[in-house]
């Protein structure tokens, strides 16, 4: 009976040891230059944050890995998105298999919270899960550190609610205001897609071919 209790199908088996699975997840930051997108990444990713301004060109990337439960670990790959125009062309390139994104606007300056539709529009253009549904995205009111705040909360909720967009934080790199908690709600978004799609595969499953397995079983 012992014996029994250790067999385990390959599919089974985990891919690292000690039972834990490994996953990837790919993130994209997006919105205007200059509205803290390094910064947040930075404050994310190493827990520091300067106040020296160095464009972005093109993307860059950093990586963090989350223990996010006793059997999962997760590589969380936050792609940085050149916020200027002139490098609009390029982003297609960058945001191919993005599971979620931060669409980020700088409080202080409404310019960069009416560009927010501009970026939401491309990114739902660019990109769609395999089902066709939207990836998950939180938008960020960064630098509320500053005192003066440009745009009401009404009128960032209004357009949440008019966007689909599930959820968004007030936030700041600079004195680390509620950068994990906007992450997390994304990585929750992502699990919960996923357990999701799971569930669905398996309901296919069991309502695929019943009929035809009793038959070839019958044959044998
Ligand atoms: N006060 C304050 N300043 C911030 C905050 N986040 C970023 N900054 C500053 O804003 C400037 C621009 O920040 P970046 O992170 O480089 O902006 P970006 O969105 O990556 O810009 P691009 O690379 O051009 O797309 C820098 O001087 C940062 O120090 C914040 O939360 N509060």
């Amino acid at each position: 009976m012992s014996s029994q209790r250790t067999i385990r199908r390959d599919s089974d088996v985990p891919l690292s040891n000690l039972g834990q699975k490994e996953l990837l997840f790919k993130f994209l930051i997006i919105g205007d230059y200059g509205v803290g997108k390094t910064a947040i990444v930075r404050r994310y990713t190493e827990g520091k944050f300067s106040s020296n301004y160095k464009i972005t060109i093109g993307a860059d990337f950093a990586i963090k890995t989350l223990d996010w439960d006793p059997h999962t670990k997760i590589n969380l790959q936050l792609w940085d998105i050149a916020g200027h125009e002139r490098f609009g062309y390029m982003t297609r390139v960058y945001y191919k298999y993005a599971l979620a994104a931060a669409l980020v606007f700088d409080i202080s300056r409404i310019a960069t919270f009416q560009s927010v539709k501009k970026w939401l529009v491309d990114l739902r253009e660019k990109i769609t899960l395999p089902d066709g549904s939207n990836i998950p995205v939180v938008l960020l009111a960064n630098k509320c550190d500053i005192e003066h705040s440009a745009i009401p909360n009404e009128q960032i909720v209004k357009f949440c609610k008019e966007n689909s967009i599930g959820s968004w934080y007030i936030t700041s790199a600079k004195e680390n205001v509620n950068i994990d908690e906007a992450i997390r709600y994304l990585v929750e978004n992502v699990i919960k897609t996923r357990v999701e799609d799971q569930i669905r595969d398996s309901i296919k499953l069991r309502d695929g071919p019943v009929f035809q397995e009793k038959n070839t079983c019958c044959k044998i």
